[in-house]
């Protein structure tokens, strides 16, 4: 099946933003007076969203519901306030969309992070006129690694999911992407949870969003042939 759109992660693909979530993380623990984490640490709890990253920096603590609630609290308070200011774009990632806009791929963001800082998030660096469809982590009630948020971005796009080539950082990733059926190409740079990314698991790692772009440009000069079919 030729690819005729895309879906990209936001952090750890696009955008290095460990540093940001650090800050807020560890504003939200000094409000609750627990101790910071390390940014080793905040790296190994980014993935699954806003949510189980308070939690899993509250550790033993997060049993106490009232205390996460408050913990999300503090956590968006601080956030709001430093989302953007140490984030950077990670190598490649302008030149890549600009490769893929050329190919006339429609694009989607899709990512677990909530849309209150997803959107200015996008806009502030610089890329959201890339995207024609942004999927929030709070956009639909499940998040990768689900498959729900690539089949609502496919179809948004008028795509559909085997003709949808999914970038990403992570295990999240390629289980959001195999659930949906779609193809997964991940980057090795990103957050995994404190893994390395399985090369095994998805079609293809790439060194870099370039690189994904020439990937999916193979794709749709040399679609796979089926087998047993005529040459
Ligand atoms: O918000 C997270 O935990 C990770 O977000 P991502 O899906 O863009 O990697
Ligand atoms: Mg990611």
């Amino acid at each position: 099946m030729r690819i005729r759109s895309l879906t990209i992660d936001l952090d750890g693909t696009l955008l290095d933003t460990v540093g940001d979530l650090a800050v807020a993380s560890n504003a939200m623990l000094a409000d609750l007076s627990l101790p910071a984490r390390s940014l080793a640490e905040i790296n190994a709890f980014v993935g699954k969203g806003m949510a189980v990253l308070v939690e899993r920096c509250l550790g033993a603590a997060s049993s106490d519901a009232a205390l996460v609630a408050r913990a999300i609290e503090r956590f968006r308070v601080h956030y709001a306030e430093a989302n953007g200011h140490s984030t950077r774009l990670y190598p490649g990632v302008l030149d890549g969309l600009d490769a893929l806009r050329r190919l006339g791929f429609p694009l989607a963001c899709v990512t677990n992070k909530p849309a209150m800082f997803t959107e200015p998030l996008l806009a502030r660096m610089g890329i959201a006129d890339y995207f024609a469809v942004v999927v929030s982590g709070d956009t639909l009630p499940f998040k990768k690694p689900r498959p729900e948020p690539l089949w609502h971005a496919c179809a948004a796009m008028g795509s559909e999911p085997a003709a949808n080539l999914h970038v990403g950082d992570s295990a999240n990733d390629i289980a959001a992407a195999r659930a949906a059926g779609c193809p997964v190409i991940c980057v090795p740079y990103g957050y995994n949870e404190g893994r390395p990314v399985d090369s095994a698991e998805c079609d293809a790692l790439v060194s870099d969003l370039v690189e994904a772009a020439s990937y999916a440009a193979s794709l749709v000069l040399s679609p796979p042939v089926p087998r047993g079919r005529p040459s």
